[in-house]
């Protein structure tokens, strides 16, 4: 059994990219091409697939775009259907939580390959992820949004910062190679002091695209062996104009135009 970071070893060489597609499907912005359809998500998500999947080294749906009965259903045919095309899937759900309902969590990893977590409620919570030796478990250290330094940049007695620290611990808990952390594009200065506490870890860098990251800095901090995820969603799967009849063509020739972006810089 390879581990989840081997895989996408494997799949960043296979496709030249470290390209991961957001699949936040905002029943708001689908375009009326998959209005019609019995699971719009689905529709939406399965035509996103065909048109990116050459340039995508992971899909990266988020759990808050799939929150209701129907929204799962299209969440699991998605999964298969990116499977089908041996993407591999991060779900990106920021999981935390007392050790019963966290193992009830954990077993969305029965479905996909990698999940994102949240440290706040300490090792224990973390455990039922952790322990999963063939799945990814990506750590919050420094999210992308400005109002992550309300906590995240807190100095501690010894000095450190609380994302620092998270760093640190993520390291300690990486016994099975299966940890990786999080870490915004748009936080360049943070991205460079984290990736020099932690060179082993891959990082996911979220926060390229609509939230203006920096690519570079992206790429030159975010990968670890060559090995790592730089993220879009709504430049991507947004990039299209409804109507056109070129919709999903778009987000193909955005996700390829990211891949050449960030490859300038592997
Ligand atoms: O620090 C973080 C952690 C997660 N995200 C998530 O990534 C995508 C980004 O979407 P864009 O449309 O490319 O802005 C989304 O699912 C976020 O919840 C993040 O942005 N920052």
């Amino acid at each position: 059994m390879s581990s989840f970071f081997e895989q996408l070893a494997t799949r960043i060489e296979r496709v030249d990219s470290v390209v991961s597609v957001g699949l936040d499907p905002d029943m708001d912005k689908l375009p009326t091409e998959v209005l019609d359809a019995d699971l719009p998500r689905w529709a939406f998500n399965r035509r996103i697939i065909d048109k990116t999947h050459e340039h995508a080294a992971c899909y990266k749906p988020n759990a808050a775009f799939y929150e209701d009965s129907d929204g799962w259903r299209a969440l699991r045919e998605t999964v298969a259907y990116a499977h089908g095309k041996d993407v591999p899937v991060l779900l990106d759900a920021k999981r935390g939580d007392i050790g019963n309902t966290a193992r009830q969590y954990a077993t969305v990893l029965d479905m996909v390959d990698a999940i994102t977590v949240n440290p706040y409620l300490g090792r224990d919570s973390l455990d039922p992820f952790l322990s999963r030796k063939d799945k990814g478990v990506f750590v919050l250290a420094r999210t992308s949004n400005a109002g992550g330094a309300d906590l995240q940049n807190l100095e501690l007695d010894s000095g450190e910062q609380l994302y620092e620290h998270v760093a640190s611990l993520a390291k300690s808990w990486n016994h099975n190679n299966n940890v990786g952390l999080v870490v915004g594009a748009t936080q360049p200065e943070e991205l460079e002091e984290i990736r020099e506490l932690v060179p082993e870890l891959p990082f996911l860098v979220p926060g390229i695209g609509a939230q203006g990251g920096d690519e570079q800095a992206a790429i030159e901090h975010g990968l670890a062996d060559g090995v790592g995820l730089v993220n879009s969603s709504r430049g991507i799967i947004f990039a299209g104009e409804t109507g056109s009849g070129q919709y999903f063509e778009a987000a193909g020739h955005a996700a390829k135009q990211l891949k050449r972006g960030l490859n300038q810089y592997r």
